[in-house]
């Protein structure tokens, strides 16, 4: 059988809609599921469109080849964002050189010497979104409050500056973009929508605000690594980051870590509170972590259980359950062709979910990670941060920043799902993650 030969099967759907329905359900299910009817490579419909899809452990390991790199690109998917922008690029619309070159630009920003030396930081910043949100008594609805609790994080670390007036303007335009201009599973119409419109001029506000701030910046103020080196490189090399790039730049911390940490810290609660046995260890250690006060990096090498279940909270609550490219140029993947221009979906995290790699895998058990285990170290087993040339790059940063503030939640607070035999409902857009109703009560502070 020649390569070409192959015929890739086209997964039943709706007329119209397609698999749309099913996918918005339940992506990281949807995937799975067509991945054990029709293996490694079917199609998919969405509204009209088709697209082909590469999953399983071979394709998230493609990613990071050369023939991966020549063959897959991202740029379509991201050039209605940029163009709604006025920008000339954003990293992860672009390829080959021209993405080295920005990733260049913002990887000491991006990287853990953003965080490092600053957990102490990390933690007060956690303490003040305790004491003003998570109260004795109250339900507190959890995916709005880490909402706010990152944005103030993730402003203070990486732009110098706390802006929790605009988390609400940021959280809608980071959805209508997401869902209309890169996803494209809402109708471009949306964009019409004055509520997306405020939004959006409030984030280019948003994003003046922070360069006009840090242009004004005394000696001494706080370090704030990302936003210096985009003006910086904005200042020395207008070419690679013109002012129309640098605006979209610098509000890119929010847009890549407001949601998706909001919603794996989310996914963290829900998780350890639904196992007993986990809440224990995951208190005894938080407990350990901060009772000598002051926390260094090298503390979180000792809280196994805390970054077990963050591993597995993002094994089962992935976040970015494919990642979505277009095809550079026609190539095989295990004897099927696909043709240039074609729009694919790269299911990483199909293997989150096989019992070859991850046994029982809809068993929340923390302790897969370590040796001898370590299942997650399986080629294309574990791709929470995505994988390839646009492999996350804040990843050890939002790493560092869940741990800490995860262990710190358990540590001050007697948490309990609310009512007490909750089941967790999914929201699927933006991005995959526990739905807005889902609550916490706070029976009491244990710190
Ligand atoms: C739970 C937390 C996070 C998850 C699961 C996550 C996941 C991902 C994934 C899957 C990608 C690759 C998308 C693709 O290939 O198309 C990505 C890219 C990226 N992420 Fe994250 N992310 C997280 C947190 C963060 C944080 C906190 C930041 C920074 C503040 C960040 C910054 C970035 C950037 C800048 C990129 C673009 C990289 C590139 O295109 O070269 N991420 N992330």
């Amino acid at each position: 059988m020649t390569a070409e030969s192959v015929r890739t099967p086209l997964v039943r759907g709706l007329p119209v809609l397609g698999n749309a329905l099913r996918m918005a359900k339940n992506p990281a299910r949807f995937f799975v599921d067509c991945y054990r009817e029709h293996g490694a490579v079917f199609r998919v419909r969405m509204l009209g469109r088709e697209h082909a899809v590469l999953a399983g452990a071979e394709a998230a390991e493609f990613l990071g080849t050369q023939e991966g790199r020549d063959s897959l690109r991202s740029k379509e998917f991201f050039r209605g964002l940029v163009d709604e922008y006025g920008a000339t690029r954003t990293l992860p619309g672009e390829d080959g050189a021209s993405h080295k070159e920005l990733r260049d630009i913002m990887r000491r920003g991006y990287s853990r010497e953003a965080i490092a030396d600053r957990l102490d930081e990390v933690v007060a910043i956690t303490d003040r979104n305790i004491d003003r949100v998570w109260q004795p008594g109250r339900p507190v609805p959890v995916l709005r409050s880490m909402q706010s609790l990152v944005t103030d994080q993730l402003g203070e670390l990486l732009t110098g500056a706390s802006r929790p007036e605009y988390v609400n303007d940021i959280r809608i335009a980071t959805m209508y973009l997401l869902n209309v201009l890169v996803t494209r599973s809402r109708p471009r119409v949306l964009l019409r929508d004055p509520r997306y419109r405020r939004a959006k001029t409030r984030v280019l506000q948003l994003s003046q605000e922070m360069i006009d701030d840090r242009s004004r910046a005394e000696a001494g103020a706080k370090p704030a690594v990302l936003i210096d080196d985009l003006m910086r490189a904005n200042r020395e090399r207008p070419e690679a980051m013109p002012d129309s790039d640098l605006m979209i730049s610098v509000t890119g911390p929010y847009v890549a870590g407001l949601d998706t940490v909001a919603n794996t810290m989310s996914a963290f609660v829900y998780a350890v509170l639904k196992h007993p046995d986990v809440l224990e260890r995951v208190r005894a250690e938080a407990d350990d972590l901060f009772a000598k006060g002051s926390i260094t990096e090298k503390d979180l090498r000792g809280i196994p259980a805390i970054r077990g279940a963050l591993m597995e909270t993002m094994r089962l609550y992935p976040i970015a359950v494919v990642q979505m490219r277009t095809a550079t140029r026609d190539f095989a993947f295990q004897g099927h062709r696909i043709a240039a221009g074609e729009t694919l979906y790269i299911g990483t995290t199909v293997p989150h979910f096989l019992d070859e790699f991850f046994p029982d895998p809809e068993r929340f058990d923390i302790d897969r990670y370590e040796k001898p285990r370590a299942e997650h170290l399986r080629a294309g087993a574990y791709s929470p941060y995505g994988r390839g040339q646009h492999v996350c790059l804040g990843k050890t940063l939002a790493d560092v920043q869940m741990l800490v503030t995860t262990a710190r939640l358990f540590h001050r607070l007697d948490l309990r799902l609310d009512p007490p035999g909750y089941e967790l409902k999914m929201k699927t857009t933006p991005t995959p993650g526990p739905s807005l109703n889902f609550r916490v009560r706070v029976a009491g502070l244990r710190n």
